[in-house]
């Protein structure tokens, strides 16, 4: 049975073209993807939905918790088999995992889009949408949470990355890899990705900022940061989970205050532990409180603690949440 496939676009650079006189590359009326549809008909039985054209640094966690109620009730329907989002690349880790937290169907939910606009030559984005609608139509894409395809690869919402600024392969998993291929003949999964969690939030409301530490780092900006009360923070911090001994008041401070702190990594291959134990080290830190993250990239560590942040402010069961 020929599989009815339902592709949403939401803007980016796979919906704009390059104006020949300027040079600048901006959003169009007409979506330029609508000339790709019969490439895709021998796949999938198509229908499509300009649900938003926006520029993904125009995303907000608040257009990605209603896109992802639009996508459940779209997924709700019996005749829609699958979805693929279109998207630009700039924020689109950070709306699929959101939407891998967030929407409660085993369908397939592919998102896509492009690192070259449409009429520039060696366009990326009519064949990421043929891969992208080939994956959703196969019954192995079933049940594996949100995948991100491009470049003949298919990723999962949880691993993957924006690594390279121009570069067409520039989604990748950084310790991990892609779970399968796209080749001409065949989508082929390798691997099974586990432990998918979903959340039930009614509202987002929550204010979590996201910091990177550096060497030198002064206590006044923090300081400065939590008199502005933030319902959370996440800390890129140094290698396996450590901090700058300056900033620790503050860390102590945020703990007294109940506003939980998420260290990630600022090194993007391996995961933070509680290893060391001078002023700053990460086991100093495990045991002031801070919730050590199981390899998320700080952006996604972001959405997850603001996700779950509308759960509870509970330590440990905050704790649990990005121990898995
Ligand atoms: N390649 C892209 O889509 C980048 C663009 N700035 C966007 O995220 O909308």
């Amino acid at each position: 049975m020929k599989k009815t496939i339902l592709i949403m676009h939401t803007g980016g650079t796979i919906a704009m073209s390059e104006d020949s006189q300027t040079g600048a590359v901006k959003p169009t009326d007409q979506n330029p993807l609508d000339t790709s549809l019969p490439i895709l008909e021998p796949y999938a039985n198509i229908v499509v939905e300009q649900y938003d054209n926006i520029p993904s640094p125009h995303m907000t966690p608040q257009r990605m918790f209603e896109l992802a109620k639009a996508i459940e009730l779209s997924l709700n329907k019996t005749d829609i088999h699958g979805l693929v989002l279109t998207h630009g690349t700039d924020t689109l880790e950070e709306t699929a995992y959101m939407l891998d937290l967030l929407v409660q169907s085993h369908k397939p939910i592919i998102v896509t889009g492009a690192m070259r606009s449409s009429n520039e030559l060696g366009a990326d984005g009519p064949f990421n949408l043929l891969q992208s609608v080939r994956v959703a139509a196969s019954d192995e894409a079933q049940g594996k949470g949100v995948l991100v395809v491009f470049n003949d690869e298919i990723h999962t919402a949880k691993n993957v990355t924006k690594t390279h600024t121009s570069n067409l392969s520039t989604f990748q998993s950084p310790q991990y890899g892609p779970i399968g291929i796209i080749t001409k003949h065949v989508v082929s999964f390798h691997h099974l990705p586990i432990g998918r969690e979903f959340f039930v939030i009614k509202q987002l409301t929550k204010r979590v900022l996201l910091l990177k530490a550096f060497a030198g780092m002064e206590a006044e900006w923090l300081d400065a940061l939590l008199e502005r009360d933030p319902d959370g923070l996440v800390i890129e911090a140094f290698g396996q989970g450590n901090l700058p001994p300056s900033v620790m008041p503050a860390i102590r401070k945020s703990l007294d205050r109940n506003i939980p702190i998420v260290l990630v990594s600022r090194s993007f291959n391996g995961i933070v532990e509680g290893v060391y134990g001078y002023e700053g080290g990460g086991k100093q830190l495990q045991e002031l409180g801070v919730i050590f993250s199981n390899g998320l990239n700080g952006q996604k560590a972001r959405i997850k603690l603001m996700v779950a942040l509308e759960e509870t402010n509970d330590i440990q069961k905050l704790k649990a949440y990005f121990s898995r």
